[in-house]
């Protein structure tokens, strides 16, 4: 696992725009190779969808061969309801860029038969081979998508009943009312979001200071799910200094000295990324110190 770790929430927004923009790139989608990307919502990943946009206006990115995946919708909130997750990613980032509506993937949380929409998305899914990368953000408690403290490690796209501090926590979204908040949702599973090839997550702010450090110096645990990427091969946090405050100095200073000799093997660039990604994963299976 690596762990970047900016200055502010603006600069890790920045680092991981970049770092998706690199990644499609050079993955070089057309439409009988898509590049399939895996989105959240929250506060935190509007800054990457900013820098996103920005990149497609000033021409130095396209997504009409990227096919998205979305995390999660609330269940029986209406699709054009303000806080839907549908109404989120449009207004953030959809109707901001060159993508084809027939590649964005959400899941319909209005549907008769929930349990066949969460099977129906993994079909997809599969489908299309798999996603490449997935972006996530995780709660204060520690969840990833909407996989809830206790969510199955294994779990897959499915109904989940928030827990209170979700409810709590999402509530400013709904006038602060802790009534308005839907309390079921259906989500893509941690076994779904870790499946992908490769997990980015973005996480900002002192509030979200405890689920990283459970989830970077603590063992995989079912009460942090998002911890579960540990056991991913490919996996990336990038945070602000804020959501360092409850680590060790010790594991700070040792994930800063990692990017530095990183920078320092293969170069500096935007994203301190330069050569391919290829030649960066053959890096890690021989170092193995560089993940
Ligand atoms: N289901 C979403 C998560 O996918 C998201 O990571 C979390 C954090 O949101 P924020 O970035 O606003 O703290 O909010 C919701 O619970």
């Amino acid at each position: 696992m690596r762990l970047i770790i900016r200055d502010d929430q603006e600069s890790a927004a920045y680092y991981t725009a970049n770092y998706i923009k690199k990644r499609i790139l050079e993955f070089g989608p057309t439409s009988e190779r898509p590049f399939v990307l895996g989105l959240p919502t929250g506060s935190s990943p509007i800054p990457v969808y900013k820098h996103l946009v920005q990149f497609y206006k000033n021409k130095e990115l396209s997504f009409e061969h990227v096919i998205t995946f979305n995390m999660d919708e609330y269940v029986g909130l209406p699709r054009d309801h303000p806080e839907s997750y549908h109404t989120f990613m449009f207004s953030n980032f959809f109707k901001h860029i060159d993508i084809k509506p027939e590649n964005i993937n959400m899941l319909n949380g209005n549907c008769e038969e929930l349990q066949n929409e969460c099977q129906r998305y993994e079909d997809e899914i599969a489908r299309v081979g798999g996603i490449e990368l997935f972006l996530g953000g995780i709660g204060p408690d520690g969840h990833i998508a909407f996989n809830e403290p206790g969510s199955s490690m294994k779990s897959r796209t499915r109904v989940k009943t928030l827990a209170y501090e979700t409810v709590l926590a999402n509530a400013r979204f709904f006038g602060g009312d802790v009534n308005k908040v839907p309390k079921l949702a259906l989500t893509v599973g941690v076994a779904t979001v870790t499946d992908a090839r490769e997990v980015v997550i973005i996480i900002a702010g002192a509030h979200k200071a405890i689920a990283l450090a459970k989830c970077i110096e603590e063992g995989v645990n079912h009460m942090w799910t998002v911890s579960a990427i540990q056991l991913h091969p490919s996996a990336m946090i990038v945070c602000d200094e804020d959501a360092t405050l409850e680590l060790h100095v010790k594991t700070v200073r040792y994930f800063k000295s990692i990017e530095q000799v990183q920078e320092q093997l293969i170069g500096r660039d935007n994203i301190g990324l330069k050569g391919s990604i290829s030649s960066l994963s053959a890096m890690n299976k021989t170092s193995g110190s560089l993940v």
